[in-house]
């Protein structure tokens, strides 16, 4: 199997390094290319044992899935840069947010298969959890085999189109909304007299051990919570604090502005 990837950034990355971790495929099966910068993928192919090129010939012949990983605003030059070279084989996987399965079908100026996908960083130690849409023409065999594929750096749930603008929000984007909070989290616990190396440090492993706790328990989430909640102890005393604050109202507005931000891509 052959995987390109037009594009080698942050989300690019995520995605061949938890393959390659996987050992899902070999590292010569995945190529890389980008706008300009070859030191970075010569460091892949140092790294990573991975190939690259700036040969679209090259890199799309006998390619099975080609990854379209560059942002938005970039499509329009990749797709000038490789619509004359498509090849028949060549099955698209766009990580784009927001441009349409029709935007990118008129764009490159093809009937090959493509398929959307929605994947987060959490890819780079496979656990991404990944929202997919396919065009009519991707067939089944090469369906289950792009779902290895994925389930190979987390795992992957196939939604209707116009859905991926939530799945976009939710858990595209969530890492971040979630990495904000940590942020917030350990600025405010560097106030309360710790040195701030140590809260760092403290709170790094409280977010990693938590993730262990909802990985491994049964419970529900609110159960969890309440296991740690003493009747008149300092737990229920800063959950009403926090509780003074519309927190749902908060994550609510945070993630019906992604999703317009989304809708506006696709327009
Ligand atoms: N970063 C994230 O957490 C997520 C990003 N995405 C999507 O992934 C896409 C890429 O995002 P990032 O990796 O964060 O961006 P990035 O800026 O880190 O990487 C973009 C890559 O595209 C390359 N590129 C630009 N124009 C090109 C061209 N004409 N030909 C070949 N390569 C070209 C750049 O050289 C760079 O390697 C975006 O469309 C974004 O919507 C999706 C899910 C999560
Ligand atoms: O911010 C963005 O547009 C991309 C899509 C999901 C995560 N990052």
């Amino acid at each position: 199997m052959k995987i390109v990837f037009y594009g080698a950034g942050n989300m690019a990355s995520a995605i061949f390094e938890g393959l390659i971790s996987s050992s899902l495929l070999n590292s010569h099966d995945i190529y890389l290319t980008n706008r300009s910068s070859e030191n970075q993928l010569q460091d892949y192919q140092e790294k990573l044992n991975i190939r690259y090129s700036y040969d679209d010939i090259e890199l799309l012949t006998d390619a099975d899935y080609v990854f379209l990983a560059t942002k938005p605003y970039d499509f329009d030059s990749l797709a000038e840069r490789i619509k004359d070279k498509i090849q028949p084989g060549n099955h698209f996987i766009s990580i784009m947010a927001g441009i349409s399965i029709n935007q990118i079908k008129t764009k490159l100026q093809t009937q090959n298969p493509i398929a959307r996908i929605m994947p987060n960083t959490n890819a780079q130690v496979q656990q991404s959890v990944t929202g997919i849409t396919f065009s009519e023409s991707f067939d089944a065999g090469h369906k289950d085999e792009l779902f290895k594929i994925l389930n190979s750096f987390g795992t992957a749930l196939e939604v209707e189109e116009d859905k991926l603008h939530q799945v976009t929000a939710i858990t595209g984007s969530g890492p971040a909304f979630l990495y904000y909070m940590y942020e917030q989290y350990i600025k405010a616990a560097t106030k309360m007299g710790l040195d701030k190396d140590h809260v760092d440090a403290a709170v790094r492993n409280l977010i990693i051990g938590t993730g262990h706790m909802l990985e491994a328990s049964e419970l529900e989430i609110e159960q969890l919570r309440e296991n740690i909640t003493s009747k008149g102890g300092t737990t229920k005393a800063g959950l009403d604090a926090l509780k003074k604050y519309p927190v749902e109202d908060i994550f609510t507005d945070c993630l019906e502005q992604a999703i317009k931000r989304s809708k506006e891509l696709a327009d």
